[in-house]
């Protein structure tokens, strides 16, 4: 609404002062000629008179029907292309179709109409040479039986110059040229094209098959390595063979950015495969007048949208992704075809759109090619069920689509003008030239005139910012592949993205590894998803709300939608408690969700064991990667050494998803971050994969050590410039603009990209979760979470637990029991004191009392912490017994090279009181100790010895 108060008023502002006047003068498609009811139908009237033309023109030339009228008609096709006039009336048809739906002729359609002429030129011209060349004194007639006008014109002086094979050389060229001209290719573009072509053709990995195609390949068995167990079979190829590993897949993945390869279409052009698409494009532009899509509405198109789709049926991971492969291009036709509203262009004819163009993202024919590779690379993942059945993977339709993606609209529109009126009013010579529409935001690109310093752009920021009314624009300097000047500007008619269009897209459907999530859409529209397995670990970080347990369950459901239990196996922490209980039960688990955060530290220490194992299983068979050891299991490659029981079977992969990091660091700090930074610093290639996010983004939480191992970041808005850098190391996470919008930072890369986050609504995860849980329970691991320690504080420390900790330390430190030493070093009353030995008795810290004499210390000093935290009731008790027996021996084996030696003392080091021997002396009453004095009494009868005197 802002931007079209904006329109209006700048509008008139136009016409009523001089400079804004002066503007625009020049603009013959001011708003106010555009308003005349002549203008508005004269381009239609002309459509129509050319249509009737070319009817009457096809009536004549190809069935002879015509009235009087029939030699002038005939003259008309014929006279100027000759015997090409039979043509005519398919190509005035086609003009004035055009001249309907496109309101208005941008580069692409000249480009073409030069082509087609180019192509007329040559082709009447070669007929006018291999007719023999007529000439016009000859008569008309005889033109019209050769190459017509045209032909003549440019037939006639070649042959008569460079006789007739000189002339046909020439045309070849001419036919050559106007083909690339219409093609909008180069040759060495076109070359390119064909070398891929062929490489797919013969299955050559550098060609257009992907990673996952030849990762998933066949196995081969090698005469040599197959037949040791001992040795590493030799595979097809292996993890680490993939040069630029990239974790992000864009839908339109195959085209580079700003090398002119990318078709740029007007916004009134796109195409529409399927009438019924046509109509979920209505559905989606009356959503798109409304403001950014509320959950309780995506809710309601989620279930309108899984009601019209076809019944679930069962099918195997394996048959299901082979099926899908061809219906994910008219998918995602639907979505990025639907949308156009006739009222959209017709309210944008009031600027001269012939340079703003919208990109919109290529619907690529599913390749024949990748099929056979991908239903064997998927049929590897066929689950057995207890029952002899199969696991049946979740049908796309649980997941029910979205709004269409507009390419225009006339918000977009009332932009750019804003911006074309900021510039002038500040006397900068920059234009916009093109806008690339987003989900959530819409990426104006600004080229700059001849000398005007970048920096006079960047510096307009706030006046566009106030201009467009939106504080949250972004400037790109420039656009990342390209000599422009970007503009994020968030759009006021924002759309939804589904998490079931994203899956449905090419570029999640060409990808058949089972960690493949759907991020989102990027700033241009295509579908964006990422590969967890080359993330490898994952930073989530944005201020609440702004979606990241939305991203998160976009993840989990895209892992359940695509991976069996087999494949995947998820740890879930979740201490905020209500976030993923919903995944309650799923069979993918492999421990329950867990909700306390002292667990979820163990959980962490568990999977560093788990990678540990991993690793050592990698190290005996000879692999550097789960993936290559998985296949080479799969290929029965890998084979127990003799005589062991073991039967070895695939791991997989195992993904960790905490969904508050913060809660984690401020239980146990120092543990969590040891076990963060060695699981992200080797987990890789053991497939364990983190996904840590916090509504916190500060140091105490990522800090240094996190952040440094890792790699890939995913950033939602932040509240300030510096959450943003502690999650990016860049600014930028500030300007977005919420609920789902975030920056992703890939492995290794210096600039982020924009995406409006999937999304996915409760309802469907339900039927997702429903779904895989009817099929399987899941088996937990035992070991994960040791379970609890029964809590040992109890009523009886009640408020002392600080003095008791401190006279724990004092005696195990000392080794000395002593309850005088309490009373003096804690000063403390007698009762409490003695109190405080008890307790540190029943929980066999001293042994019992022997009189006046000290107790036995039963806890070595170097058991002190792990004392210490079970008294707090924070961890299993001490394993005293071990530990005196071997301090008692003291026999401690001597210390590998390098590790530290671990000095054993004496339980009995101390023969006397250390304390200036006053272990003897009748124990006082107390002193400086009044005010506890009833409650020590108090105290001292709760340990059930009665009164002490
Ligand atoms: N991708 C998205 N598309 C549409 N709306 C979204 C998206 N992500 C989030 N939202 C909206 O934002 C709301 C908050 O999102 P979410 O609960 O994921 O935020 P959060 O960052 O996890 O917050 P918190 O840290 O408080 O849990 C959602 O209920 C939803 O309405």
């Amino acid at each position: 609404m802002a931007n079209r108060r904006n329109t209006s008023s700048s509008a008139s502002s136009g016409s009523g002062r001089g400079r804004g006047a002066s503007a625009h003068a020049p603009d013959p498609h001011a708003p106010g000629s555009q308003s005349l009811p002549g203008a508005r139908y004269r381009r239609t009237g002309w459509a129509f008179a050319i249509l009737g033309l070319a009817g009457m023109l096809g009536l004549r030339e190809w069935f002879g029907i015509s009235g009087t009228a029939g030699a002038f008609l005939h003259h008309i096709a014929a006279g100027p292309v000759g015997v090409l006039g039979i043509i005519v009336p398919l190509l005035l048809g086609a003009l004035g179709v055009s001249m309907l739906r496109v309101h208005h002729m941008g580069a692409l359609h000249a480009r073409v109409a030069v082509g087609c002429l180019g192509l007329l030129t040559a082709l009447t011209g070669m007929i006018q040479v291999g007719s023999g060349n007529p000439r016009l004194a000859d008569g008309i007639a005889g033109l019209e039986e050769a190459g017509g006008i045209l032909g003549w014109l440019v037939g006639y002086p070649l042959v008569v110059l460079f006789s007739s094979v000189g002339a046909f050389i020439l045309f070849i060229l001419l036919v050559a040229f106007s083909a690339l001209v219409v093609s909008g290719k180069t040759i060495a573009e076109l070359r390119e094209i064909l070398i891929q072509r062929r490489a797919a053709l013969l299955g050559d990995p550098d060609g257009t098959d992907t990673l996952a195609q030849r990762a998933l390949g066949r196995v081969r068995r090698t005469g040599a390595g197959g037949d040791d167990p001992g040795s590493t079979a030799l595979l097809d190829s292996y993890d680490g063979d993939e040069a630029f590993r990239s974790a992000l897949e864009t839908e339109g993945g195959g085209r580079k950015r700003g090398n002119g390869r990318r078709k740029r279409v007007s916004a009134g052009e796109q195409p529409s495969l399927d009438p019924a698409l046509d109509q979920a494009g209505d559905e989606a532009t009356s959503l798109l007048d409304e403001p950014f899509v509320e959950p309780e509405s995506t809710t309601r198109i989620a279930s309108h949208g899984s009601s019209q789709s076809a019944p679930a049926l069962r099918r195997s991971p394996a048959k299901r992704r082979a099926q899908d492969e061809p219906a994910a291009a008219a998918d995602q036709a639907a979505s990025q075809t639907a949308g156009e509203d006739p009222d959209v262009i017709s309210a944008a004819q009031s600027w001269d759109f012939d340079a703003i163009t919208a990109e919109t993202p290529e619907v690529s024919a599913p390749q024949v090619t990748e099929e056979p590779d991908l239903a064997d690379a998927i049929a590897m993942s066929d689950m057995a069920l207890p029952d002899g059945t199969t696991y049946s993977l979740p049908e796309d339709a649980l997941l029910g689509p979205g709004p269409g993606h507009s390419t225009r609209t006339p918000a977009n529109d009332a932009v750019v003008e804003a911006l074309q009126n900021v510039f002038a009013e500040f006397n900068v010579d920059a234009t916009v030239t093109g806008y690339t529409r987003g989900p959530q935001v819409t990426r104006y690109e600004v080229a700059r005139g001849r000398g005007v310093n970048v920096s006079r752009i960047t510096g307009l920021e706030k006046n566009i910012a106030y201009a467009v009314a939106s504080d949250e624009i972004r400037l790109l300097t420039p656009i990342p592949g390209k000599s422009a000047i970007g503009i994020e500007i968030p759009n006021s008619d924002r759309e939804m993205v589904k998490l079931g269009d994203v899956l449905r897209s090419q570029a999640a459907k060409k990808q058949s590894h089972p960690l493949v999530v759907g991020l989102g859409k990027n700033v241009e529209g295509d579908y964006v998803v990422t590969n967890l397995a080359k993330t490898p670990h994952l930073l989530v970080a944005g201020q609440t709300g702004s979606g990241k347990s939305s991203f998160v369950n976009s993840m989990i459901t895209s892992i359940m939608m695509r991976a069996t239990p087999q494949e995947v196996r998820m740890v879930l922490v979740d201490p905020k408690r209500v976030e993923l209980t919903i995944y309650e039960g799923i069979p993918h688990l492999i421990t329950p969700i867990i909700t306390s955060p002292k667990k979820a530290a163990e959980a962490l220490e568990w999977v560093v064991r788990e990678m540990d194992a991993r690793y050592d299983d990698l190290a005996s068979f000879g692999y550097k990667h789960i993936d290559d050891f998985n296949k080479a299991v799969r290929a029965g490659d890998v084979q127990p050494l003799p005589g062991s029981q073991r039967e070895v079977s695939p791991y997989p992969y195992l993904l960790v998803v905490v969904d508050e990091l913060a809660d984690l660091m401020m239980t146990a700090p120092k543990d969590v971050e040891a076990s963060i930074q060695r699981i992200t610093q080797l987990a890789r290639a053991a497939g364990i994969h983190l996904i840590l996010a916090t509504q916190r983004p500060v140091a105490q939480v990522v800090t240094g050590l996190i952040k440094s191992n890792v790699p890939s970041r995913l950033a939602f808005a932040t509240a300030s410039q510096l959450d943003s850098r502690v999650i990016l190391d860049q600014n930028g996470a500030e300007t977005l603009t919420g609920q789902g919008d975030a920056l992703y930072l890939g492995p290794g890369a210096s600039s982020t990209v924009r995406i409006q986050g999937s999304w996915v609504t409760e309802t469907e995860i339900r039927s997702v979760v429903d779904h895989v849980k009817a099929q399987l329970t899941p088996e937990y691991r035992e070991d994960v979470v040791v379970p609890e320690v029964k809590k040992q504080i109890d009523e009886e420390i009640g408020d002392d637990m600080d003095l008791l900790l401190q006279a724990a330390e004092l005696i195990i430190t000392s080794q000395f029991g002593s309850t005088s030493m309490l009373q003096r070093k804690l000063r403390v009353g007698f009762a409490k004191a003695g109190r405080l030995m008890d307790l540190l008795e029943s929980r066999e810290v001293v042994g019992p009392s022997e009189g006046s004499k000290a107790r036995d210390v039963l806890v070595q000093p170097e058991q002190l912490e792990e004392t210490l935290a079970w008294i707090r009731g924070d961890g299993a008790a001490p394993d005293q017994g071990e530990s005196q027996a071997d301090s008692q021996a003291d026999q401690a084996p001597e210390p590998a090279a390098g590790e530290p030696r671990t000095v054993s003392l004496p339980a009995n080091r101390y023969a006397t009181d250390p304390l200036e021997g006053e272990a003897d002396l009748p124990e006082s009453q107390s002193w400086e100790d009044d005010a506890a004095e009833e409650d020590s009494q108090d105290a001292w009868s709760l340990t059930g010895r009665g009164p002490s005197w």
